[in-house]
């Protein structure tokens, strides 16, 4: 019994660590709300052919839970649900094959319940109170939201000094012109954000510059990440 319980918890915190790592070497984070489950199949291919293979399907259509379960049937793209707000939207999340949950703030009630089932969690935080809930918790992977309306690469700056282990996921006004700014910053894990995918371009069915985005957006985090290293 013991035993049993040591395997599923070592099981689980590989798991947190294959979706954090696959986070982490997208370094683009897409959000999409999808109204319609049709789109979730040429959005994947449009994603996966501009180099990206994590989304994140907010939680804000009637349409999502079937969106994420298409998703999810692919072998080629981890998929998460965002805007989850209760510990049901949770259970429905897991459902239909989600495999991490994203939350705009900071829920106790959500993330406890993510971590009795093994499930990664990145909730939102818009302050150092929030951060510290967020360690309280267990948690050192955070999203930072909104994160340009809250100041942006310098609010991270700021509080990244005093929480030296905290890695963020900043989303919210993140675009092509200031991705790189963000992605300097070693705290920095990934960023996420709707410019890649945005429900325009998915209306419209313009998976061609969903794809252009994407790739631009990929190369961004390539020069990035090569700058990095060389002044490392
Ligand atoms: O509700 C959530 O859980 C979210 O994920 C919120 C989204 O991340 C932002 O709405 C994206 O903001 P933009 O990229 O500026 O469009």
């Amino acid at each position: 019994m013991g035993q049993d319980h040591e395997v599923t918890s070592t099981s689980r915190a590989e798991r947190a660590v294959d979706v954090e790592a696959a986070i982490t070497a997208g370094g683009v984070l897409p959000v999409v709300v999808l109204d319609t489950a049709a789109d979730a199949d040429p959005l994947a291919a449009a994603l996966t052919a501009g180099g990206l293979h994590t989304v994140e399907v907010t939680f804000r259509t009637d349409a999502a839970a079937d969106a994420i379960a298409a998703l999810s049937a692919r072998s080629d793209l981890l998929v998460g649900a965002g805007t989850v707000l209760t510990p049901a939207q949770v259970d429905r999340a897991v459902s239909v094959g989600a495999r991490f949950v994203v939350s705009p703030g900071f829920s106790p009630t959500v993330v406890r319940h993510c971590q009795e089932l093994g499930l990664p969690v990145f909730p939102g935080v818009s302050s150092a109170t929030e951060i510290q809930m967020a360690l309280d918790a267990g948690l050192t992977t955070v999203k930072f939201f909104p994160a340009e309306q809250l100041g942006g690469i310098a609010m991270i700056r700021a509080l990244a000094a005093p929480f030296r282990s905290v890695r963020f996921i900043p989303t919210g006004g993140v675009h092509a012109g200031n991705l790189a700014t963000y992605l300097a910053h070693p705290a920095v894990l990934a960023v996420g954000g709707t410019w890649l995918a945005p429900s325009d371009l998915i209306t419209a069915g313009n998976w061609r510059e969903v794809t252009t985005r994407t790739s631009a957006a990929v190369a961004t985090v390539h020069e990035s990440r090569t700058r990095s290293h060389a002044t490392a």
